[in-house]
């Protein structure tokens, strides 16, 4: 039903920027006419080989990029690039958790000083020591690191800053970028572990994208396929891994050796 969605993606399509020279060519879609629908509790991985454009999708859906043609809706406002203050609402609802948070995260910001701001920018609270101190509890960060810089910190420490910074302002949906691709494989493990145990504590949606099934499955009850631009499968994962229809489902997986269900 219509009215359930959470994040609507309606025919979107967005095309690479053309030189004065390549005024004449026919422009060449970074994302061809891909519609979406997702739940407020769905956990949805979105895989595809590099270059298929997982990161253009999810600029659009966090409303960094504008689509050329198209339309995205969250609860039925309509989503597009705007000024901080009005896409605030957005922000609070759906939070994202980045590729490679040591990058990410300002170096020389406290881990308390990156989990309140959230709290202080989006939510406008003022006293919120406890709040983070309470956000480090639920991914299990020691509060002995309160006080350490991000730049000090491991990937996996890192990792967890960031998946707390996304809780703070307590949204419904989680968009993800490969958020343990730079982890070691027990730390993969571990984190996977996190984000399923917080989303289903939460009823939080998420969205967790990959080039790689290992990483999505056993996390994720939904899985797209992506390949030059366009969703090329959407199906149940179970469904998925046991019967892939496109050629290009059948690539990735026989690109890795086993996969955990
Ligand atoms: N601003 C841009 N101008 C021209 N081409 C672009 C632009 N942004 C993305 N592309 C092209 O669109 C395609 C999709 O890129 P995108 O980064 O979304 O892929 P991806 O699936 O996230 O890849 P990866 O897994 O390597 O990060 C690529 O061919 C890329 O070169």
């Amino acid at each position: 039903m219509i009215i359930n969605d959470f994040i609507h993606l309606d025919n979107i399509s967005r095309f690479a920027p053309r030189s004065f020279w390549q005024r004449h060519l026919p422009a060449a879609p970074i994302l061809n006419q891909i519609s979406l629908r997702l739940q407020s509790q769905e956990t949805v991985g979105l895989v595809g080989a590099s270059g298929s454009g997982k990161t253009s999708l999810l600029k659009v859906m966090l409303a960094l990029d504008a689509a050329d043609r198209g339309a995205m809706s969250c609860e039925g406002r309509a989503i597009a690039p705007a000024s901080v203050a009005s896409l605030a609402w957005y922000r609070r609802r759906v939070q994202y958790i980045p590729q490679d948070p040591a990058s990410a995260l300002a170096p020389h910001h406290s881990v308390a000083q990156l989990i309140a701001e959230p709290l202080h920018h989006l939510l406008g609270l003022q006293n919120v020591h406890q709040r983070v101190a309470e956000l480090c509890d639920r991914v299990q960060l020691p509060r002995t690191l309160l006080h350490v810089p991000a730049g000090q910190l491991s990937g996996g420490q890192a990792q967890r800053v960031a998946i707390a910074r996304a809780l703070a302002p307590e949204p419904r949906f989680l968009l993800a970028d490969e958020p343990v691709s730079g982890l070691d494989l027990p730390l993969r493990e571990q984190m996977k572990g996190l984000l399923q145990r917080l989303t289903r504590e939460q009823g939080m949606g998420l969205l967790m994208v990959s080039h790689d099934f290992s990483a999505l499955a056993g996390l994720c009850d939904r899985l797209l396929v992506m390949h030059a631009g366009e969703i090329v499968e959407d199906r149940a994962t179970n469904d998925l891994l046991a019967a892939p229809h496109h050629p290009q489902t059948c690539q990735l997986l026989q690109a890795i050796p086993v996969i955990s269900l």
